[in-house]
């Protein structure tokens, strides 16, 4: 099978319908950012702190290198600002075949705002509640020219369980085979 490329803004749930996703057909799951991770041996955060963003998306862009010449076949979720950096979003539709998950800002907003979500993502890490939803229209709006370069989109607003997740996941395996 192709490499499946899941993208779209933090929090759309591309970690967690990746994971289901992958089981649902049967291949590995890479989680971009927990790739990141174990390479560096440090949280998303600490990487932030030291290095800025830009020294973040440096490691994030070999780190993707990386992750599609060595997981083909695998399901992988990018981070949110993945497609954001050159030649990103060229390398994953040149691999394989990447996958826009939207879900509405107040969606996102809502599970941004939760204290542990809250923590790991630097760029939201300082915010007010309030602020959330305006940065979250806000960014995905500059980012949305990256993210459209995905060759399939997928609305996942309506999902809100984890059981939904699972169904939601069986529905996209299934649409998947059959364009695969
Ligand atoms: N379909 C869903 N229904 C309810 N909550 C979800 C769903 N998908 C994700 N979440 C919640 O939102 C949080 C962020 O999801 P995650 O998969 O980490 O998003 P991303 O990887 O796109 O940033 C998760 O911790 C999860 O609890
Ligand atoms: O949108 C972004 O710039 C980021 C999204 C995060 O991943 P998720 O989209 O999985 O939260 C993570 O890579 C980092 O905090 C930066
Ligand atoms: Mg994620």
């Amino acid at each position: 099978m192709t490499t499946i490329f899941l993208i779209g803004y933090m929090g759309c749930g591309k970690t967690t319908l990746g994971a289901a996703l992958a089981a649902e057909l049967g291949v590995p799951f890479v989680d971009l950012d927990d790739y990141i991770e174990e390479r560096c041996e440090a949280p998303i955060s600490l990487i932030f702190k030291q290095r800025g963003e830009r020294g973040f998306r440096e490691i994030e862009r070999r780190a993707l290198v990386e992750v599609a010449a060595s997981a083909t076949g695998s399901v992988v979720a990018c981070g949110g600002g993945t497609p954001t950096w050159p030649g990103n979003m060229e390398l994953m539709n040149g691999a394989g075949l990447t996958i826009w998950l939207t879900t509405s800002p107040e969606r996102i907003a809502a599970r941004l705002a939760l204290p542990e979500q809250k923590a790991k993502r630097p760029l939201i890490a300082a915010m007010q509640d309030s602020e959330i939803l305006r940065y979250v229209k806000e960014n995905q709006a500059r980012r949305e020219p990256c993210y459209s370069q995905a060759q399939l989109r997928f609305d996942s607003t309506r999902i809100e369980t984890a059981r939904e997740t699972v169904a939601t996941a069986r529905e996209l395996a299934t649409l998947l085979r059959t364009v695969l």
